[in-house]
């Protein structure tokens, strides 16, 4: 069927796009939208309308009116208000002239289909940002790139930062908008997978391809693809990543045929990609391609009036009695806030959770929080701002405190997992995850004290 032509001639540039927006999600019109009066006549001639809309009518030319006619005497004109000429009032006839009842519905019924998929949008995004927790300038910076990333449809995104700053969070928040997230830790996958894991195989390709396998890129095709520690792929490696990216297809091993691939890489690493690159131990173009949209998450110390807002937020997740907050005294708080946090919001997390398993009472202190002896070392240099304990020192005695006193705990309830998760006000699969973080096997350690005890009754 043919279209019905409409020519549009106005002034104004405003009136012209939102014509053009109106007109643009309605089938059956061709139109031809021009502020051009002085090749008015040569359009109009080679477009031929059926309707003509004016949008002239203060300086209409008379003469470019009656030209118009005698070029195509069918066409209808429609201008706005009345005049010498006897346009027909725009206001009056034009939607139901030219836009039929169903065209309209049609038009609005799209806009608000649009509508309501941009607020589910903007109501994922909010919901995966509020999982960010902090009012810092920091934090509200990241908020706008995170939007820019999302908004940028598929530019690849580098997120850089000290480990336990949040990069997975903000990588998830900027994934939020996908139905297809598809993650992999490069550190924890061999060199010799690598290829396999990332690009797929073919049947046969090696020794055990007994079947096909799709990669990590083909199963986010549509997606989004997150590389975490991208910084620990393999020198091997990374040009035929760089390939990938590059070209937007991968081929897998033994396959003779490539694939096409559409997904947005998000990367993260908490090593210097710029300074590695410039020593030789990470491909310069690989760095560049990945460092489309840089996003730098700060570390915790030097956002710390983040800290208040973090501390109450994990101790409203981990609080083991329903509906109960403990009191955080303002020391506690001061004391929480000058610590410098160098294994970040991860650190701070896992202390306030041990802190909520290991309080008694209403009140949570640092002796939860740093566990007894730690606190009793670290609490007067927490005054004097932790200079001289190291990191490493600093987890491993309180590894070491948490590990001594669950084992205490159990043997004081001859080893029965039940109970003593019960004396800590939790359950059972989390004492075990409690002892195992710190490396305590209670099986082992049960038979370890069994023995000892046989051996002394013994005498041995
Ligand atoms: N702003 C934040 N608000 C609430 N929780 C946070 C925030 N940032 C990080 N976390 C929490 O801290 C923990 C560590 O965060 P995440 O795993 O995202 O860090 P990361 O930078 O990816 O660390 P790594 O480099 O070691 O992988 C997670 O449990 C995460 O939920």
């Amino acid at each position: 069927m043919d279209k019905t032509r409409i020519f549009f001639l106005s002034e104004e540039s405003e009136s012209i796009s939102f014509l053009e927006d109106v007109l643009s999600n309605v089938d059956g019109y061709e139109t031809f939208l021009s502020s051009d009066t002085m090749n008015a006549a040569e359009n109009f001639r080679r477009f031929l309308p059926a309707i003509t809309v004016v949008d002239l009518d203060r300086n209409f030319p008379d003469a470019l009116f009656r030209n118009l006619r005698e070029i195509c005497p069918v066409t209808r004109f429609l201008g706005f208000g009345s005049d010498p000429l006897q346009l027909t009032p725009f206001q009056q006839n034009f939607f139901s002239d030219i836009l039929s009842k169903d065209d309209l519905r049609l038009r609005f019924m799209t806009a608000v289909n649009e509508l309501k998929k941009q607020a589910a949008i903007v109501s994922t995004i909010s919901k995966a940002l509020t999982k960010i927790i902090g009012h810092s300038t920091a934090v509200k910076k990241l908020y706008q790139t995170i939007f820019k990333a999302i908004r940028s449809k598929g530019a690849t995104v580098l997120i850089t930062g000290e480990s336990g700053v949040g990069k997975e969070l903000v990588a998830k928040a900027i994934a939020s908008v996908s139905s297809n997230l598809v993650s992999v830790n490069c550190s924890a996958i061999t060199e010799s997978l690598f290829e396999s894991e990332l690009f797929g195989h073919a049947r046969g390709a090696f020794t055990g391809a007994i079947s096909e396998r799709k990669g990590l890129f083909e199963a986010a095709n549509g997606g989004v693809l997150f590389l975490d520690e991208v910084g620990d792929i393999p020198l091997s490696m990374q040009a035929k990543l760089l390939r990938s990216l590059q070209e937007g297809e991968i081929r897998p091993i033994g396959s003779n045929e490539t694939k096409k691939i559409k997904a947005q890489i998000i990367a993260a690493t908490n090593h210097d990609l710029q300074k590695e690159a410039a020593a030789g131990k990470f491909r310069e173009d690989l760095f560049y391609r990945l460092n489309v949209i840089p996003i730098e998450v700060p570390a915790l110390r030097d956002r710390k009036e983040d800290i208040p807002d973090l501390i109450n937020h994990f101790v409203r997740e981990f609080s083991l009695r329903p509906n109960f907050i403990p009191k955080i005294s303002d020391e506690t708080m001061q004391a929480l806030i000058r610590y410098d946090w160098p294994g970040n919001i991860r650190e701070l997390e896992n202390a306030i959770h041990r802190g909520l398993i290991l309080m008694d009472g209403e009140e949570l202190t640092l002796e939860n929080i740093f566990t007894k002896n730690f606190a009793q070392q670290a609490i007067p240099a927490a005054a004097r701002t932790w200079e001289n304990i190291d990191y490493k020192t600093f987890q491993e005695l309180q590894r070491e405190e948490e590990r001594q006193f669950i084992l205490a705990k159990l043997k004081e309830n001859n080893y029965s997992v039940t109970r003593t998760a019960e004396s800590f006000g939790i359950q059972r699969p989390a004492l075990y995850a409690l002892a195992k973080r710190v490396g305590l096997d209670v099986a082992q350690q049960r038979n370890l004290d069994e023995e000892k005890n046989r051996d002394g009754a013994l005498g041995r």
